[in-house]
């Protein structure tokens, strides 16, 4: 059993106009096995949670402490945080032309694991988590996220959570722009790794759409930099049914 702790975290960021403090006060425990919904209105810092758990150099942590089992992750090096066996699928996945998709992920699970993978079963394992997602066997050709529609990246993404078998992934809108049965897929993958591999996820999301399909069992809203209400699954069918107003009133006041 493992857990991924945010306590108190206050995080900023250096603009033209000066330093901005975008995260004040995020508190937020996970352990293996549960998958946590984050919720929010457009801006509200949920972006920001994620890079900076991904280890972002661009967000400065202030105060407060992002630990795994107890050991100080905001001291790791993003590579050191995959290692500890942290993943992050981002909004926006980045292109690496000249580089196929079969030479990142082996690679990246060599650095991963720290020990190159076994061919024979490294080969089959891409094929059968492949042939899950329903991507197309010439994927494996091609260079990382060139000329990917945006569902495709999203399965790649769900791919790579696959074959690293991390211990927590934190999902940053993987449902945006997904068709449904695009979603389906994704969401049999995030299901897929926490009965195998006991993982636990941290998932943003604009839509409770996607939560039909991967049921969370804690639910939080995310307002202002700061975590305004945690619920179980019936709070992400009140913000669907009523909105943000009766969180943002008392910021707005
Ligand atoms: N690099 C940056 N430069 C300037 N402002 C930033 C930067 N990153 C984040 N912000 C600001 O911090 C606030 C929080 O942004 P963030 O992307 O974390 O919100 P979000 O809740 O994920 O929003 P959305 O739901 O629209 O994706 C916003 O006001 C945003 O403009």
């Amino acid at each position: 059993m493992s857990t991924l702790e945010i306590k108190d975290l206050h995080v900023s960021i250096e603009t033209e106009q000066g330093t901005k403090e975008i995260l004040k006060g995020v508190t937020l425990t996970i352990k293996s096995g549960e998958i946590h919904a984050i919720m929010g209105p457009n801006g509200s810092g949920k972006s920001t949670l994620a890079s900076t758990i991904a280890g972002h150099p661009r967000y400065k942590v202030t105060s407060g402490s992002i630990t795994l089992d107890d050991v100080d992750v905001l001291e790791m090096s993003v590579d050191e945080r995959a290692r500890a066996g942290l993943f992050l699928a981002m909004q926006y996945p980045v292109e690496v032309p000249g580089v196929t998709m079969t030479n990142f992920l082996r690679t990246a699970k060599t650095a991963i694991d720290g020990e190159a993978p076994k061919l024979r079963t490294w080969a089959k394992d891409v094929r059968g988590a492949m042939e899950k997602l329903k991507i197309d066997a010439d994927f494996a050709n091609r260079n990382v996220n060139e000329g990917f529609s945006g569902g495709e990246k999203k399965r790649v993404e769900i791919l790579q959570m696959e074959l690293f078998k991390p211990k927590f992934a934190v999902l940053d809108e993987t449902d945006s722009g997904l068709d449904i049965d695009a979603l389906r897929v994704v969401s049999d993958g995030v299901n897929r790794a926490h009965s195998e591999n006991d993982m636990g996820t941290l998932l943003i999301t604009h839509y409770t759409r996607i939560l039909n399909y991967i049921t969370p069992q804690f639910v939080h809203v995310f307002v202002d930099g700061r975590v305004a209400e945690q619920g179980g699954p019936e709070l992400a069918d009140e913000l669907e049914a009523n909105g943000y107003d009766r969180f943002l009133a008392p910021v707005q006041a």
